[in-house]
């Protein structure tokens, strides 16, 4: 069940995604929406379903946009930020089921529509990686994406493993039709090994997309200084050649 037509035409944004769950999209998002922010860009972080959520006081907390919402100073409640919230930490259509409850499309299209008519630049948080199923298993978060209509920035690990992770979820993209910005290594170690420094280049040559940028593993993202290298890294990002190539708003370092 998908519908082709795209939810707010003509939108400006990218679509967050991963090679997994945990890779650190978040993150990444949270901190492309606040270095781009940061240089007078209204952008807005936008996560249509979070599955997992803490209670709190007997309320599901989507924790995934708390964390937006305070790095990159958003004056959005949660709930216009991320509409579906569901306790369950598993895919958001078995965390539904078990809920008892179906995740409907329009209520995702309704609160995207109110952003995008307010922001000029959408950062939206896909959930786990590419095929996860969403509403029962025949709308994937790829089929969200291809929804939406943004191209995507693909998080992935440094490490030994993942070349074939962040390439195949790549490919799965392209085969769908998608547009791919690029990929985000993140969590980068200050020494990295064989694997690490090489990796990028292998990642490059075998998908035919950009490296966008390499994150660097932070010791306290709740620290100011934490959070400042995170925005400063991604306004990096913001700032290369290869984000523009995709048509992402320019931003000046
Ligand atoms: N660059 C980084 N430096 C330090 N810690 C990081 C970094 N990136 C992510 N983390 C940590 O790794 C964990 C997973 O990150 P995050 O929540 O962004 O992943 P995710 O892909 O959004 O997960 P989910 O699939 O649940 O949405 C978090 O504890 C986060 O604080
Ligand atoms: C609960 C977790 N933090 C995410 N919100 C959902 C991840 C779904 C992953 C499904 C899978 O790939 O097995
Ligand atoms: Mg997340």
């Amino acid at each position: 069940m998908t519908q082709s037509w795209p939810v707010v035409p003509g939108v400006r944004g990218v679509f967050v995604t991963g090679t997994d769950t945990d890779v650190g999209k978040t993150v990444i998002a949270a901190g492309l929406t606040a270095a781009l922010r940061s240089r007078q860009v209204r952008a807005v972080y936008f996560k249509p379903v979070q599955s997992g959520c803490r209670e709190e006081d007997g309320q599901l907390i989507a924790t995934d946009a708390r964390f937006a919402q305070t790095l990159a100073g958003l004056g959005e409640p949660l709930s216009r930020l991320t509409p579906i919230t569901l306790k369950l930490p598993l895919a958001p259509a078995v965390a539904a089921a078990q809920a008892g409850v179906t995740i409907d499309l329009e209520v995702i299209a309704a609160a995207y529509r109110e952003l995008a008519g307010r922001y000029d630049f959408l950062v939206v948080e896909g959930a786990g990686g590419l095929y996860v199923p969403l509403i029962d298993y025949d709308f994937l978060v790829l089929d969200l994406a291809r929804w939406l209509r943004l191209p995507l920035v693909i998080v992935a690990r440094p490490g030994l493993g993942t070349i074939n992770h962040t390439v195949m979820t790549v490919k799965a993209a392209l085969h769908a039709g998608l547009s791919v910005a690029g990929v985000i290594i993140n969590q980068y170690p200050e020494h990295p090994n064989l694997a690490g420094r090489t990796n990028p280049e292998i990642i490059e040559a075998l998908s035919g997309r950009p490296i966008l940028g390499k994150i660097p593993l932070i010791s306290d993202l709740q620290s100011e200084a934490g959070k400042t290298v995170l925005i400063e890294s991604l306004a990096d990002v913001l700032a290369a050649p290869t984000w523009r190539r995709f048509g992402g708003p320019v931003i000046r370092k």
